[in-house]
């Protein structure tokens, strides 16, 4: 049974944050028929220039080429390590462990394994972070740990928490991946903060035993991008804190053009840490506002400081080393601008990669214009030209919380990177469960928003190519990304019409608190 029901066709299947507890009937059969993609985050990369890519590309393809070296002395982090993407796994990973092993004897193999995974194959980086003096003192490392155990303390503390967290971000440079090795870097880097182990371990896995019983009824998300179907290469569902959210859901949140008709409620151990989440990610938005954002204000359009709450919930679950999620930034039509989103992984340990892919902008109600010593983008007389960014990489241990803070989801995309080797978990086996808790503001509710020209509910996006318009918000229709049934082929003028939308363009507006001012 899908997810998504649409009054017009019952099986369209959607993108962006299209769920689906169970494929629908015969999926398979059409999947195969009408080829569909697995969609995934090395595939060729395709560049857009226009706004209605913007509109139609949420997924962004990984913005890779070949060009010249960057010389690492640029950078003066030294317990960075950067990798050239692309020189990965140049030796087998028994050939690796064999090697990092003789230089560091004393250490079991599965010590060795998770160093080397954490290091994205880099042995001399794996070996580095072995001899690191914390890491002599014990020999045995308890399964998926995670890597801040390793570190002495002041590779984690005494250096960054003195440091004033720069705002915005330095650039990474391009074809860079900067593995953040300590959860006290990832905020130098990225718009996020890492929490290493945040429940109490039994809480955390009595979450992991609740999500592994919902996982099996999952779905894939299914889309369409570039007038194909596309299948997303993980698993994944939809839940509501409660009945009554639940039951606003049933009544119109549309995902892409259809309703979501299959939602679960929390499971226990979901309600129960609900508070611990909120009163942390609280604490830590009203740091990065004391501490970050220019004069110690929050950025326009974000919720207050403590105002953040828990309505609903993304599950994932990554089987295997290959599943992932591609480059994406996470629809914003019910969260609003400047979203907060919490993020908690169990099981496996997975690479998560965060990519800035458009400016920063803090006032989003006149044209763009960035700060000439942000040294995030760079003019060309009147023009401002983005340059491609590197890439952060965080591994997201058993138990670890991301908050994925509110300049993220307009400013930089997300994915979970296909790993080479995983380090199986007890329990989970080899799979990774990623929840991710969101705010959905009632100012947004699906009676609220404007439809498009096709009669469907528009989706909220932010411009991130095109120059004089970077960080303007927009209800476009989404009608293009919907998964097309066979049933829908025949008629050519409405195939076509359905292919590419109505092309339905509204700019909107929201006061200084996110909610929207309607005109
Ligand atoms: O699995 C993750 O860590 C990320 C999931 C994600 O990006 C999403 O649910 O939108
Ligand atoms: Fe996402």
């Amino acid at each position: 049974m899908s997810r998504h029901s649409n009054s017009a066709a019952q099986k369209k299947r959607n993108f962006f944050e299209a769920f689906s507890k169970s494929k629908a009937p015969g999926a398979e059969r059409s999947v195969a028929k009408k080829q569909v993609l697995e969609y995934a985050p090395n595939a060729p990369h395709s560049r857009t220039k226009d706004l209605k890519d913007d509109l139609q590309n949420e997924v962004c393809f990984r913005d890779l080429g070949v060009g010249p070296a960057e010389n690492k002395d640029d950078l003066d982090a030294p317990s960075r390590v950067f990798e050239e993407i692309g020189e990965e796994e140049e030796e087998s990973t028994d050939f690796k462990l064999a090697l990092l092993s003789s230089l560091q004897p004393s250490l079991p193999p599965e010590t060795l394994l998770e160093l080397l995974l954490t290091c994205n194959g880099s042995v001399s980086e794996a070996a580095k972070l072995a001899a690191s003096p914390s890491k002599k003192q014990s020999t045995s490392v308890p399964t998926q740990s995670s890597l801040s155990t390793f570190l002495s303390p002041s590779d984690t503390d005494s250096t960054q928490s003195t440091r004033k967290i720069p705002f915005p971000l330095p650039a990474i440079p391009k074809f860079k991946t900067l593995h953040l090795t300590t959860p006290s870097q990832v905020p130098f880097y990225a718009p996020a903060t890492l929490h290493p182990s945040f429940l109490p371990s039994e809480l955390a896995n009595q979450l992991l035993s609740e999500c592994l019983g919902e996982v099996p009824s999952f779905g894939k998300y299914e889309f369409r991008l570039f007038e194909r179907n596309v299948s997303s290469p993980h698993t994944a569902s939809f839940f509501v804190k409660n009945e009554e959210i639940a039951a606003q859901h049933r009544r119109g949140y549309m995902y892409n053009g259809s309703y979501l008709d299959d939602i679960r409620t929390f499971t226990p151990t979901m309600r129960t840490i609900v508070p611990l989440l909120e009163s942390f990610v609280n604490e830590q938005i009203q740091d990065r506002i004391t501490n970050v954002y220019p004069d110690g204000q929050k950025l326009k359009h974000m919720l207050p400081a403590g105002k953040w709450h828990i309505t609903s919930a993304f599950m994932n679950c990554y089987d295997g080393a290959k599943q992932s999620v591609g480059w994406h930034s996470d629809q914003l039509t019910y969260l609003g601008p400047r979203t907060v989103i919490a993020s908690i992984s169990l099981g496996v340990e997975r690479e998560f990669r965060l990519r800035r892919v458009a400016p920063v902008v803090v006032d989003t109600t006149v044209p763009f214009e960035p700060e000439p010593d942000v040294g995030t983008a760079e003019t060309e007389g009147k023009e401002w030209k983005w340059q491609p960014e590197g890439q952060a990489s965080i591994h997201l241990p058993h138990n670890s919380l991301l908050i994925m803070h509110a300049e993220c989801q307009e400013s930089w995309k997300h994915s979970v990177h296909p790993a080479n080797n995983i380090q199986p978990h007890p329990v989970a086996g080899g799979k990774r469960i990623n929840i991710t808790f969101r705010c959905y503001r009632q100012s947004l509710r699906p009676d609220k928003i404007p439809k498009c020209k096709c009669g469907v509910g528009c989706v909220l996006k932010t411009v991130q190519r095109v120059k004089d318009r970077m960080g303007w918000y927009f209800w476009g229709c989404q009608v293009a990304n919907q998964w097309k049934d066979d049933e829908e082929d025949g008629d050519q003028e409405t195939d076509k019409k359905r292919e590419g939308g109505c092309g339905y363009l509204m700019w909107a507006k929201f006061d200084e608190d996110g909610d929207p001012i309607w005109e």
